[in-house]
């Protein structure tokens, strides 16, 4: 069973990899929306895979270092495409979280998934 909860955080950034003349190196901002996806079996009694309470406790530490902040300031976070920030967010709570995937969304047609590495 695959669970999920979602989150938003408003945030700055730019991207300094793409050439000059590109619309992302420019300041610009998103309403990110991260999806943490959680995978396991249910547990008989509890009726779920885990509290979904615990995943936005585990979710909390890393909400407070993205939202309302400008992004390429954020350690690890140099060069904030979809990509590096769903890598970033997996790296923080794969320890504390049995994470199946992890999905952000820049835009409302735009984003990725990341599943870890294989
Ligand atoms: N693979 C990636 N491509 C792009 C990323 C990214 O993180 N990974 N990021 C951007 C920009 O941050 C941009 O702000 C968002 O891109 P885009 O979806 O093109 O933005 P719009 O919704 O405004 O696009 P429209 O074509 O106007 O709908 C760019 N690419
Ligand atoms: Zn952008």
């Amino acid at each position: 069973m695959e669970i999920f909860r979602e989150f938003t955080f408003e945030a700055a950034h730019r991207l300094p990899n793409v050439p000059e003349d590109h619309r992302c190196a420019r300041l610009h901002g998103h309403s990110f929306r991260v999806e943490l996806h959680v995978a396991g079996e249910v547990d008989p009694a509890t009726g779920w895979v885990m509290d979904f309470a615990d995943i936005k406790k585990a979710f909390a530490p890393c909400q407070e270092k993205l939202d309302h902040h400008y992004l390429n300031e954020v350690p690890g976070l140099e060069n904030p495409t979809s990509e590096n920030l769903a890598r970033w967010i997996w790296d923080r709570l794969i320890g504390s979280l049995p994470l199946s995937a992890v999905v952000v969304r820049e835009t409302c047609t735009s984003g990725c998934v990341y599943r870890g590495e294989p």
